[in-house]
């Protein structure tokens, strides 16, 4: 496991023996604690990127280690996705009691799934403008969610993609009651009110409610998006945030890649489930 602790000006993660000690110090600390809650992102971090969305699938040893974890009794796993839950659950194949965040926090336990009639015919409206830029520019298509839809450009020209991608931005999703989200190679519009930090923070709090402890919180993720996650963090509890990849992150540690994730999920077994 290569990883440093991270900051905004930092560079990706180099295999410093020194940073990856403090990484494993504060993975240490975590496992003592009597709720331990583990979440982490799907693509990118648990699934390397792929061009196809369909196509992703978690690394074998991350799907050994995650399965492992999460049958340890004061461990809760949990999946924090920017996928639609029915694709979540297709491409990740979660453990048995994985808890599982979709769509950015706008679906899971707990989360109205229902749509006003002023938020469906919103979404109606987003959906046709985005579907209308995806068939103009060649490389790109539309991805649709319950509460939202996405533009893809990965497999689009460079001047395709970034000329689509503003006409959504621009266009739907600066629509009043319309959020944008940017991810990598993806824009984002969603008809509700959802981003990670608060689906953490829902996540965390009920589990609290549940066990009468507060979990100490570990977070992988390697988007923009995940970003709200690592800020809902509290170091000073004990959580630990890691950046996979490179890009400016609140995130106190990083690693390379999501091999490296696997590394770092084995270690989590190794010290969590002695
Ligand atoms: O929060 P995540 O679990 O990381 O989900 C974020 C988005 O993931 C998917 O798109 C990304 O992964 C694709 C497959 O590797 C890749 O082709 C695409 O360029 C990435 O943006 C998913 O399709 C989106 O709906 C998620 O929001």
């Amino acid at each position: 496991m290569s990883a440093s602790p991270s900051s905004s000006s930092s560079p990706p993660a180099g295999g410093d023996g020194a940073l990856l000690s403090e990484l494993r110090a504060a993975i240490d600390a975590l496992s003592a604690a009597p709720s331990v809650l583990l979440a982490f992102d799907f693509d990118g971090v648990l699934a390397p990127i792929v061009e196809q969305p369909g196509a992703a699938r978690s690394l074998p040893a991350s799907a050994a280690s995650l399965a492992a974890l999460a049958r340890v009794d004061r461990v809760s796993v949990a999946l924090v996705s920017g996928r639609a839950m029915a694709s979540l659950r297709e491409v990740a194949d979660p453990p048995d009691g994985a808890l599982l965040v979709a769509s950015h926090g706008a679906e899971g336990d707990g989360v109205p799934s229902d749509l006003d009639d002023e938020q469906r015919a919103l979404l109606a409206r987003v959906v046709e403008a985005v579907r209308a830029v995806a068939d103009a520019h060649e490389g790109t298509h539309l991805e649709l969610k319950p509460a939202g839809a996405v533009l893809h450009t990965r497999s689009a020209a460079r001047d395709a993609a970034a000329e689509a991608s503003r006409l959504v931005a621009d266009g739907p999703g600066a629509w009043e009651g319309v959020r944008a989200l940017r991810g990598k190679e993806v824009v984002e519009l969603s008809v509700v009110e959802a981003d990670k930090g608060s689906a953490l923070v829902a996540l965390r709090d009920r589990l609290a409610e549940r066990t009468g402890t507060r979990p100490v919180v570990l977070y992988a993720g390697d988007d923009v998006t995940d970003e709200d996650a690592f800020g809902a963090l509290e170091p000073a509890a004990g959580d630990v945030g890691v950046k996979v990849g490179d890009g400016e992150t609140a995130a106190e540690f990083r690693v390379g890649t999501p091999e490296d994730v696997s590394a770092l999920l084995q270690h989590l077994v190794s010290v969590l489930r002695g």
